[in-house]
Parts: structure tokens; sequence; C-alpha cells
């Protein structure tokens, strides 16, 4: 069984370049996280004293403003930031989705692209060689599939990118709002997939600017506020508190029964 455990985990990052000293003077706005002022070097607390436990079948949003830690959190979350103090445990298999491109290489094709990226996801040769058909279907890129990716353009990366992590089976899905780039009108394409992809995984954490894809991925939220824990509960309990009003009041009734009906907040 998934779980994600975290003990009063804060992860810091010393600034050991002398002219960053300034630093040290620098009045914080609501933006970024808490600058230490009383260590030699500047010290940035990207994450302070955060204390989790999720359970298969959370799905738990990550709001907050800019640098208020969410990115720093999914990291730490996925093992590649080790807590500086405190501790952390994850069970289960994790997959990072920070950068929609991230693993993919330019020069070779987008068939290949798609083995290689989902094996970074931690999936096996055999299981992607099985969904090449269903990923090339998916992204429309017909023949640039035996182009190589250096030929794409940004969005005919990005439908790549999103249709190989779409088709993966997470135990834990950490991801963070790149995917929220996407335009419009392929994301209505990629909604099914995504809501499928999220059901399959036993445990997602999603760190989002969106109230729309909140409302569709996630049934819980974190309100993560200059590297600490504000707030935690229920989606639209959290997002009300940090936004100053309800998000949910305007969303139409058919799309709230629809959010309802793949097991999204509403
Ligand atoms: N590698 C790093 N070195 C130094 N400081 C860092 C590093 N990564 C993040 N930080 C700092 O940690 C704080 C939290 O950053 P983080 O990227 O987690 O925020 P965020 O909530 O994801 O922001 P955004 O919504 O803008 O993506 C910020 O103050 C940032 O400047």
């Amino acid at each position: 069984m998934v779980s994600i455990d975290v003990w009063n985990a804060s992860v810091e990052f010393p600034i050991f370049d002398a002219k960053t000293r300034s630093l040290k003077k620098a009045v914080l706005g609501k933006a970024g996280g808490k600058i230490s002022s009383d260590a030699k070097v500047p010290v940035i607390e990207a994450l302070q004293d955060i204390n989790i436990s999720l359970r298969h079948g959370d799905r738990v949003g990550l709001v907050g403003h800019n640098g208020a830690g969410k990115s720093t959190l999914l990291r730490l979350l996925s093992g590649i930031y080790e807590p500086t103090r405190g501790n952390s445990r994850v069970v289960g298999k994790v997959a990072p989705v920070f950068d929609l491109g991230v693993g993919m290489d330019p020069e070779i094709s987008g068939h290949e692209n798609i083995i290689i990226r989902g094996l970074f996801l931690g999936m096996t040769r055999a299981q992607m060689e099985k969904r090449v058909d269903d990923i090339a279907d998916f992204t429309e890129l017909g023949n640039y599939l035996n182009m190589p990716l250096r030929t794409y353009s940004t969005g005919m990366r990005v439908r790549l990118a999103l249709g190989v992590v779409t088709s993966i089976d997470p135990e834990i899905l950490l991801l963070d709002e790149g995917i929220g780039a996407v335009d419009a009108a392929f994301l209505e394409r990629a909604r099914d997939r995504l809501n499928d992809l999220v059901r399959r995984s036993g445990l997602l954490v999603f760190a989002s600017h969106s109230d729309e894809f909140l409302m569709e991925l996630c049934n819980s939220a974190i309100w993560m506020d200059q590297g600490r824990m504000k707030m935690q509960g229920g989606l639209r309990e959290v997002l009300t508190a940090y936004k100053g009003h309800d998000p949910f009041q305007n969303v139409p009734q058919h799309v709230l029964d629809r959010l309802a009906a793949v097991g999204g907040s509403a």
C-alpha cells in the first residue's frame, strides 16, 4: 500500500555566493520563501516544519503564492531533496512529472523518446512498446514520430510528452503545474486521459495555480505560505481561504456534476 509520511521536515538552501549577503537585508514581499538573517551565510528556508500523512486514494492539491514551497515539497516527496531537518518516508513507486519535457532527447525520434521518457517514469521497455500505438493516436503526430524531436514545435513536444505521461501506471504521481501550460484545446482532449491517469494512481500530489485543474483532479489541498503549511483540508475549503472567495460558486452545475462523476472535488 502506498503512503507518504513527513515529520517536522525542513529544506534549506544555503547561498554561498558572497554577493548574496545583501539578501540578508532584503525585505520579503508576498512571493518567495523565507530568507534567514541570523545564519553566517544567507539561508533560504524553502520548507519549514512540514508534517504530512497521505495514504492510498488521497488526491492533494498544493496551492500558494510563487515561491511558497510547492515545487520544493514535491521534490522532497520524490526523494530529489533530503530534508535538512526532520524525516520523510515514501512507500511506493514515484512518478515525478515536474517538467513535461525533461528526459526528452532532441536528437532521437518521437518514437524513441516515448520509450526513453517512459523508462524515466518507472515503466519497462516492454510496457512502453505496448503503449506506443495508443500514444501515437493520441498525439496525432503521424509521420513526425519518426523525425528527431528537434524538428517539433513546442506544442508538438507537449503533445508527445503529455501522451507519454498519461500512459503510465504510477503508484505515486507527483505533478507540477508545468502541465497546466498546455493549450486549452489540446487539454480538453487530454482531460479524460488525465482523469484516467489520476484514477490509476494510488496517490496524487499536484501543485497548481489553476482552480479548474485542481477541481478536476484533487479532493483535498494544502496551502503553502513562505515554506510552511498554512492550511490543510478539503479542496473547496482551502481554496476559499486562500483566494478569499469560493471559486466553486461560479462553476456551472453541469460542470460540478461532471466533476462529481469523475470523483473530483465537487
Ligand atoms: N535550488 C534552490 N536554491 C535556492 N533557493 C531555492 C531553490 N529552489 C527553490 N528555492 C527557493 O525556495 C523557495 C520555494 O520555492 P518553490 O520553487 O518551492 O516555490 P513554488 O511554491 O513552487 O513557487 P511557484 O509557484 O513560483 O512555482 C523560494 O524562495 C525559492 O527561491
